[in-house]
């Protein structure tokens, strides 16, 4: 049996969804009702600035009212008890693995934060931003929210690349594994050798990658693998 000392996990919109918020790509998800190049990416900022802003003070309204669930609460549980290093990398911009008390690195930003395109300063984003929201530093009309958009780089990825390549078990949770470049993740682990697991309601564009497979919802399937 492998010694396992340093976990990664990977989490998706997936392990959000039963504390009501939408996923993507699921019946009736997020983009279902709007077009990616209409709300996410810099091109549609730069062309409709309030229709990105509404769509981004919508979620941010919703998830500031949403509660952690169980899936939430044993990953938190496991980076503090796990004897050895949990890393958790989250795709998801809502603030529900903080609230349940875990640390995790925010790779497509944070609802809950606002960056100037001018200085590159962040703030804590007031409920609903508005056109020409000013700088709290620069005082420049070009407040944003801080989420990585479609053809921008991702946060932290040297750090989530030196940790995918010394784990020894990587685990993807709630992700459809069609968005880069998270979706490569799994391989990245794999060729460090690690073991890797997918925990999901029914499988994945990336479940061919990993060597388990945890079916059933989040809520139930996570505390039952960390416990
Ligand atoms: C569509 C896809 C093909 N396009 C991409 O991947 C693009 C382009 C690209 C890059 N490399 C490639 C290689 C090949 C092909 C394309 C590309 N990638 C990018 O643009 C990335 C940036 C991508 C990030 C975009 N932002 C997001 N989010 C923030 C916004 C927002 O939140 O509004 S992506 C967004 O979708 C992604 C996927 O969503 P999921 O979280 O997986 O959710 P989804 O709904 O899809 O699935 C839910 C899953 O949960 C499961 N589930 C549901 N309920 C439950 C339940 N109850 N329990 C358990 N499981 C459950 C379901 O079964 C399902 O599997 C997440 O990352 C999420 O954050 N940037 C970049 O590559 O930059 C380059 C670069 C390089 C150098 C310099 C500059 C730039």
């Amino acid at each position: 049996m492998r010694r396992i000392d340093r976990i990664v996990i990977l989490t998706g919109a997936g392990i959000s969804a039963e504390s009501g918020l939408g996923t993507f790509r699921d019946e009736g998800g997020l983009w279902s009702q709007h077009r990616i190049e209409d709300v996410a990416t810099p091109e549609a900022f730069a062309r409709n600035p309030d229709l990105v802003h509404r769509f981004y003070n919508a979620r941010r309204i919703q998830a500031a009212s949403a509660k952690p669930n169980a899936a939430h609460d044993a990953l938190a549980r496991l980076q503090s008890d796990f004897p050895g290093e949990v890393v958790l990398v989250t795709q998801n911009v809502d603030g529900l693995h903080e609230k349940a008390g875990a640390q995790a690195i925010h790779m497509h930003g944070e609802l809950s934060r606002a960056l100037c395109a001018s200085c590159g300063h962040r703030w804590d984003a007031p409920p609903e931003m508005v056109v020409g929201e000013p700088c709290t530093a620069c005082r420049a009309p070009t407040a944003r929210p801080d989420i990585v958009w479609f053809g921008e780089m991702p946060y932290h990825m040297d750090d989530i690349f030196d940790a995918l390549q010394t784990c020894d078990l990587f685990a993807a949770i709630g992700t459809s594994g069609q968005v880069y470049p998270a979706a490569g993740f799994v391989q990245e682990a794999r060729m460090a050798g690690a073991a890797t697991v997918e925990l999901n309601l029914r499988d994945s564009d990336m479940s061919h990658a990993f060597d388990d497979h945890i079916t059933g919802l989040a809520s139930k399937t996570v505390p039952a693998w960390v416990d």
